[in-house]
């Protein structure tokens, strides 16, 4: 069966990973034993340990170039293809990625999840179906703040500089503007019950082999 590769895009903190999450256990409830992988385009930000840590935090990690988006698209067509690929493992607290990756292998549903999925038209152009999690931006600050203070080993003097500098601008630059190349918007993040009961039917058609796409 060919693979159903699934985009969802948003801002950071809209609840792009806990609607991810949540659409896995509800697809697992109702399909025991379907294999469903799941990646985050965060692990494709690029090495840099190579910079001393200070400089580190001085990058913009919302930009696209931030990003090794063609290793994502080269991963994603091996998927496709039916072959398993090494995942880089990204460590925010340092700001680069760790020793070790990841093996996903190829499944019959693949979730991507990630900020800027819809901004770059060659990887959008690898997504059966594209999602954007459309969430006021002050919530999402508001869910960054508390997120990153408690696992991502942030400060909230950092968070706020970085907000100003580079999350807020690229957003209204880049992210936003992609919303429009989004098959759904999904409105109330990880928490829309309903929009993962209709994300679910999608994956649920798909994979029990009676879908189009
Ligand atoms: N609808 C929601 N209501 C309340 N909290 C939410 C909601 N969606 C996500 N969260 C919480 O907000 C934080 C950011 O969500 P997350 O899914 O990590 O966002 P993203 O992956 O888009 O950056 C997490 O702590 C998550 O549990
Ligand atoms: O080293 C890093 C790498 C990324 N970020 C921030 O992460 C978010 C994207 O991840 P979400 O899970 O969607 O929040 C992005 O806005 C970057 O600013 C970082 O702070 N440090």
């Amino acid at each position: 069966m060919t693979p159903c590769i699934i985009a969802i895009a948003g801002p950071s903190g809209s609840g792009k990973s806990l609607f991810a999450q949540t659409l896995v256990q509800a697809v697992r409830q109702a399909i025991p034993g379907l294999s469903l992988s799941v990646i985050a385009e965060d692990a494709y930000y690029r090495d840099q340990s190579s910079l001393p840590p200070a400089q580190r935090e001085q990058v913009n990690y919302d930009h696209p170039d931030a990003l090794e988006q063609a290793l994502l698209c080269e991963h994603l067509k091996a998927l496709r293809a039916g072959r398993p690929v090494a995942v880089p493992v990204y460590d925010y607290a340092r700001h680069t990625r760790s020793p070790q990756t990841r093996e996903v292998a190829p499944a019959p549903v693949i979730l991507v999840e990630g900020i800027l999925l819809l901004a770059d038209p060659d990887l959008r152009g690898l997504f059966d179906i594209r999602f954007y999690v459309d969430t006021p931006l002050d919530l999402c600050l508001l869910r960054r703040i508390e997120r990153d203070m408690a696992t991502r080993g942030r400060t909230l003097e950092s968070i706020t500089r970085q907000y100003e500098q580079s999350v807020r601008p690229m957003y209204h630059e880049f992210i936003r503007p992609s919303a429009r190349h989004a098959d759904m918007v999904i409105t109330g993040g990880g928490r829309n019950s309903v929009a993962v009961d209709v994300v679910r039917r999608l994956v649920q058609t798909h994979a029990q082999g009676d879908g189009s796409r």
